[in-house]
């Protein structure tokens, strides 16, 4: 029995089981459960607090883990990334109050630092050869300069919206740029069992990441239609009751989808037409 860690709360919970009900595993319907059996796929699910995912995975209790990156490397766990799922996108940054004077990393020399990602920042500050005090909050960070207790911090940006309601600016590269993950112990075993629920996960990620084209299109203008849409492999075409067209079929990316469209448009193509993929093996 494959044995997975799944977030049981905050940002990545919703989404993870999401993505893993359409994969076509069993999936909790009580928030307070903290395991699910899917005897069908002979796999079982253990929902963890998202910081504890990787420590579990890393000490080889559990075979695969879905965890953000940040997370992950803040544990400090020897855990390795087996696939990005494309969502919960983050960067994590310092930031400070905005001001005249330009923040630098080397001006954090000395300076309090309050985060939630211990790890990641000492590692971070000793790259960049600076010491400084790092002092550790559970979340709310943003507000810890105000009340007194940093001069700085090192935090999750999404939208950015809360370093500026803080009046906080970002500063410096980026300390670490996160997507949701699945996670294995470094150096572990390849097994089917993983492999095929990663496959499976795999499919959804890429489903999401494109859409269907169909349409139809004059014969003599194929050449120039499909070179709009390759496809992956190749486009495929059916012939049409009408001789004279031809209906063609394609993946393309999501976010390309709709110039794509104007473009099969602009070259003579007609009832274009996109549908979304629910699952796939390429
Ligand atoms: N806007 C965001 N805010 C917080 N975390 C985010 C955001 N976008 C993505 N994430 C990712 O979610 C994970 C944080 O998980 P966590 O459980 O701390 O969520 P949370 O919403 O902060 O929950 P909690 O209420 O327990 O703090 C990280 O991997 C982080 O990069
Ligand atoms: O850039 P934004 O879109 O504003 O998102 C970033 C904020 O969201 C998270 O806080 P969360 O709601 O998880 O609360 P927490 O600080 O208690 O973790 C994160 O820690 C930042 O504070
Ligand atoms: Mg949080």
């Amino acid at each position: 029995m494959l044995r997975v860690a799944v977030p049981n709360k905050g940002t990545l919970a919703g989404p993870a089981s999401e993505m893993l009900a359409e994969a076509g595993y069993r999936q909790r319907h009580e928030q307070r459960d903290l395991t699910v059996l899917d005897t069908a796929n002979e796999v079982e699910f253990f929902f963890l607090r998202p910081k504890d995912i990787a420590i579990y995975v890393g000490s080889g209790e559990l075979d695969l883990g879905l965890t953000g990156r940040d997370l992950a490397r803040d544990s400090g766990a020897p855990v390795e990334e087996r696939l990005a799922l494309g969502f919960g996108g983050s960067t994590f940054r310092y930031a400070a109050p905005a001001g005249p004077h330009e923040w630098t990393v080397a001006d954090l020399q000395g300076k309090r630092i309050a985060t939630s990602y211990p790890k990641l920042v000492t590692n971070d500050l000793a790259q960049h050869g600076v010491t400084a005090d790092v002092i550790r909050l559970e979340g709310a960070v943003e507000i810890s300069i105000q009340l007194g207790v940093a001069d700085a911090i090192a935090d999750v940006v999404g939208s950015g919206r809360t370093l500026r309601q803080h009046g906080l600016v970002a500063f410096g590269d980026q300390i670490c740029n996160s997507e949701a993950v699945v996670i294995e112990r470094r150096g572990s075993d390849e097994e089917q069992a993983k492999n095929q629920l990663i496959a499976r996960l795999q499919g959804v990620v890429f489903a999401q990441q494109y859409v269907m084209l169909d349409y139809n299109c004059p014969r003599e203008l194929l050449d120039d239609a499909t070179k709009v849409t390759p496809g992956l492999e190749s486009p495929t075409m059916s012939p049409l009751a009408d001789d004279r067209w031809v209906a063609v079929r394609a993946m393309v990316s999501r976010k390309e989808a709709p110039a794509i469209m104007d473009r099969l448009a602009a070259v003579g193509a007609r009832a274009i037409l996109s549908s979304d993929i629910r699952a796939c093996r390429l």
